[in-house]
């Protein structure tokens, strides 16, 4: 058994692989609930992350910050946890035993894999091809960012909107597949709300930069040495701490190019021994150049590429059965439970294998990696004390909120009529600069909504997605603003 080739350093009743959202809240739980359990926290980066400021805003809509704190400040809250910085290299279920990079080896209980996401990246091991994940990599795009003219950022997803709103000083290509902005957030109505903010100046903020939450100055102790590992993703506000201010005196210059992919990326040198490419005005003077298939080709100083995420699984593949879902993430069922027993996965590194509500669906975001954190933990205590637990209402109805373009963004339900088919009807107010509501419904009830600004609107619809009541006698009433919508459904 390759598991006891090292001596067993010591068996913990919960080991928790990952100091991201979803492994501090499992944690936080395990190490709260049953006080004389021995638990390990086991992360691969220096630091790890808090969540801060929770606000449960609605039922199930929730805000909160996180901050990326030294371990020592879970372990003073927590005698009975223990927190190993080293990087998971195996994991062997027959002996229930997990490996680190360093050659210690714990035995465990019971076990959860919240070990994240990596960004899938358009192509490997090209330095001018970045992707943003943790600090490390949120910094070295700021340095090259500092220096560049002009970047092409490619996706249409949350980091790309992030990135082409708050660049300033770079002309930014952004090249999306879609017909429209932002596809995995709104739809089409919502993107030409926000277009108009892309062509203006930014506005000047009141305080340039909040108090840098996300910083590597400090090492945190380590009993690993070797490489630098990937750290816990960013999350909300990750930008307001940085500035992200390229080598020129502009504010916005996106130059959008819809409906394409990336043909080929190409350095000056291939350029000029490749004759027959095409290329713009400045042809040769840059240091890489992105072919994109709608025949356009663009020079520029790097490449963003804000193509998604892919599930951090390799460590614990090797000599195991996991079921992996199509996604690449590690099936779990509705107990957070993988398809090896005693181990969970909780987070981005999961994929949501149980029969879903109708109103819910899976997207790798921090709210999503707290619950699924937080419900993995009570699934795992509730079965080590053989008591009954019922799936988490939280996955009842999917919620989000945050910001794009400095708008609040709330998303409900099915809020882009995702897998309703043609079977759905849309009703839309739009104030130009203000707001945009737009709700789903279906059979005359309502199973979605997007809001952007502050429309005040998030508890009632949520009420209302969540009773389910027939919406069909008020109509387009529904959203007629001089109707506090409040007050109709008391
Ligand atoms: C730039 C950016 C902006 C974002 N903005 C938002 C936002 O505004 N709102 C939102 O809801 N979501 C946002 N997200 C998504 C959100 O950050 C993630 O969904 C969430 O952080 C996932 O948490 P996690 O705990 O599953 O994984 P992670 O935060 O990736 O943590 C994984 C942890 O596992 C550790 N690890 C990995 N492999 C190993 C191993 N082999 N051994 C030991 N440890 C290991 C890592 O060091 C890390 O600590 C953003 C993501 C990015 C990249
Ligand atoms: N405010 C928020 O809530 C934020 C959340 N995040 C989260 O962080 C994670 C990483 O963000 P991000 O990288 O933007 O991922 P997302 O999953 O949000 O978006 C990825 C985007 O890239 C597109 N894409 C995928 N492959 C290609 C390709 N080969 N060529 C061109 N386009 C491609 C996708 O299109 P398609 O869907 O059609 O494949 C999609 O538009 C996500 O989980 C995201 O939800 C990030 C920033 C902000």
């Amino acid at each position: 058994n390759e598991g006891m080739a090292n001596p067993k350093e010591k068996t913990f009743s919960f080991v928790v692989v990952g100091g991201g959202i979803a492994g501090v809240t499992c944690v936080e739980q395990l190490a709260s609930q049953i006080p004389s359990a021995d638990v390990a926290l086991i992360t691969a980066g220096p630091h790890i992350k808090a969540v801060t400021n929770y606000k449960q805003v609605s039922k199930l809509l929730e805000e909160f910050d996180v901050e990326e704190c030294p371990s020592s400040v879970l372990e003073e809250k927590f005698h009975n946890l223990t927190v190993i910085h080293s990087a998971v290299k195996s994991l062997h279920t027959q002996s229930h035993t997990v490996e680190t990079a360093d050659g210690c080896v714990f035995g465990y209980e019971k076990l959860c894999i919240c070990s994240g996401g990596r960004p899938k990246l358009l192509t490997q091991d090209n330095p001018n091809v970045l992707g943003i994940r943790d600090t490390d990599s949120a910094q070295e795009f700021q340095k090259r960012l500092s220096k560049a003219k002009r970047i092409v950022v490619v996706g249409n997803g949350g980091i790309a909107l992030e990135l082409v709103y708050e660049v300033e000083g770079c002309e930014v290509v952004w090249a999306i597949k879609d017909k429209a902005i932002g596809n995995t957030f709104f739809d089409a109505g919502a993107a030409q709300f926000l277009i108009p903010l892309l062509e203006a100046d930014k506005p000047e903020r009141a305080s340039p930069c909040k108090r840098p939450r996300y910083t590597t100055e400090e090492s945190a102790p380590s009993c690993g040495s070797g490489p630098t590992e990937a750290g816990s993703a960013l999350g909300p506000d990750w930008h307001e701490g940085i500035v992200l201010r390229g080598a020129e005196q502009v504010s916005h210059r996106v130059l959008l190019q819809y409906q394409c992919e990336v043909e080929k990326i190409f350095t000056s040198e291939e350029l000029l021994n490749s004759p027959q490419q095409t290329v713009g005005p400045e042809n040769g003077s840059w240091p890489i150049y992105v072919q994109l298939t709608n025949g356009n080709t663009f020079g520029c100083d790097f490449v963003v590429s804000a193509t998604g995420v892919v599930p951090n699984t390799e460590p614990f593949l090797h000599s195991n059965k996991f079921a992996l879902a199509d996604d690449g993430g590690l099936q779990v069922d509705d107990h957070m439970m993988t398809s090896e027993q005693d181990v969970y996965a909780a987070g981005d590194v999961c994929t949501a294998c149980w029969e879903h509500s109708p109103l819910w669906q899976q997207m790798r975001l921090w709210t999503q990696a707290r619950q699924m954190g937080w419900y993995a933990g009570r699934c795992m205590v509730a079965h080590l004390l053989s008591e009954p637990i019922e799936l988490d209402f939280c996955f009842e109805l999917f919620s989000h909120i945050t910001k794009f373009f400095s708008y609040k963004v709330v998303l409900l339900g099915k809020f882009n009529g995702q897998g309703l088919g043609p079977n759905h009807e849309l009703l839309v107010r739009c104030t130009k600069g203000q707001e945009y509501v737009k709700v789903v419904l279906s059979g005359g009830r309502m199973v979605g909504a997007v809001l952007i600004g502050e429309t005040d609107l998030e508890e009632t619809f949520e009420n209302l997605i969540l009773n389910q009541m027939d919406l069909t006698p008020y109509g387009e009433e529904l959203l007629n603003p001089n109707i506090d919508i409040e007050d109709y459904f008391d």
